[in-house]
């Protein structure tokens, strides 16, 4: 039988300023088995990025309750992986990576053996001694998953992570992305506005709806792994598949234009 890794039951989360009040979430409910690729779309403002900062704990709750169920100790939970430049400019790219190992203290020959082993998985092994603004925009966000894969979480968050990357590298971290998932076990919560990178990544996609969020609607993605995108997208089940989501998230941004 699936574990459930995380149950999310009733969560609520209110922002409060002097003079407004934002309901972000109102009373979502989530369960996500161990090892499944979840992936979460829904409207602009509809409270993802808030969701996951919950989860990752960087951000506090206002009602319900998150379970989280570790079974390792000495190991991060959550680990996220966030659009744009969240590596450190001052650090070499190899430093960045093992960033996560060293802050829990493991020796420095076994963490740059890690992080050696990730930055190679990204295509990134002659770039380690580089500093972030030696690299193109898709090299950094490639360190960034370097960096969230090398810390060995048990669950990995990534809001967005390829949203700001032209199309042909998008593609190809999408993939890259998969490679190293596949063997990894590991949990995944993945944000995105694109119902193909959707698809193609997730096991399952949840629809969340427009302010305050919801879970709205979930969709098995039934594809075998490992994936091609484009012989994928090529066929009558991904288009299928695409319509059902789009169908249930179209009405959902329309309202969220009001
Ligand atoms: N720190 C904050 N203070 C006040 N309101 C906030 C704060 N963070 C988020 N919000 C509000 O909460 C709502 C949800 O924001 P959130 O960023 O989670 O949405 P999102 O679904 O991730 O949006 P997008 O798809 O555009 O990234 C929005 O109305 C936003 O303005």
């Amino acid at each position: 039988m699936d574990r459930e890794i995380i149950r999310i039951e009733n969560l609520t989360k209110i922002f409060r300023s002097r003079n407004k009040e934002v309901v972000a979430l109102k009373d979502l409910n989530l369960s996500v088995k161990e090892g499944e690729f979840l992936v979460i779309v829904g409207p602009s403002g509809c409270g993802k990025s808030t969701l996951l900062r919950i989860l990752a704990g960087l951000e506090k709750k206002t009602h319900g309750e998150i379970y989280i169920k570790s079974k390792l100790e000495n190991r991060q939970i959550t680990a996220v992986v966030f659009q744009g430049d969240a590596i450190f400019p001052w650090m070499k790219v190899i430093d960045n990576v093992e960033y996560g190992l060293k802050l829990r203290g493991v020796p420095v020959e076994e963490r740059k053996k890690i992080a050696y082993f990730y930055l190679k998985l990204m295509g990134l092994e002659d770039f380690a001694d580089y500093y972030p603004h030696q690299l193109s925009g898709g090299m950094k966000q490639r360190v960034n998953v370097a960096r969230a894969f090398a810390s060995n979480p048990e669950i990995l968050l990534m809001d967005e992570p390829f949203g700001a990357l032209d199309e042909q590298n998008r593609l190809i971290l999408q993939q890259e992305l998969l490679k190293i998932w596949e063997g990894s076990g590991k949990t995944a919560i993945f944000i995105t506005h694109s119902i193909d990178e959707a698809i193609f990544l997730g096991d399952r996609i949840v629809v969340m709806t427009a302010q305050p969020g919801r879970v709205k609607a979930a969709f098995d993605v039934g594809f075998e792994r490992p994936r091609e995108m484009l012989s994928l997208k090529s066929t009558p089940q991904f288009i299928e598949l695409y319509r059902k989501v789009w169908e249930v998230l179209k009405e959902e941004v329309l309202k969220s234009r009001k």
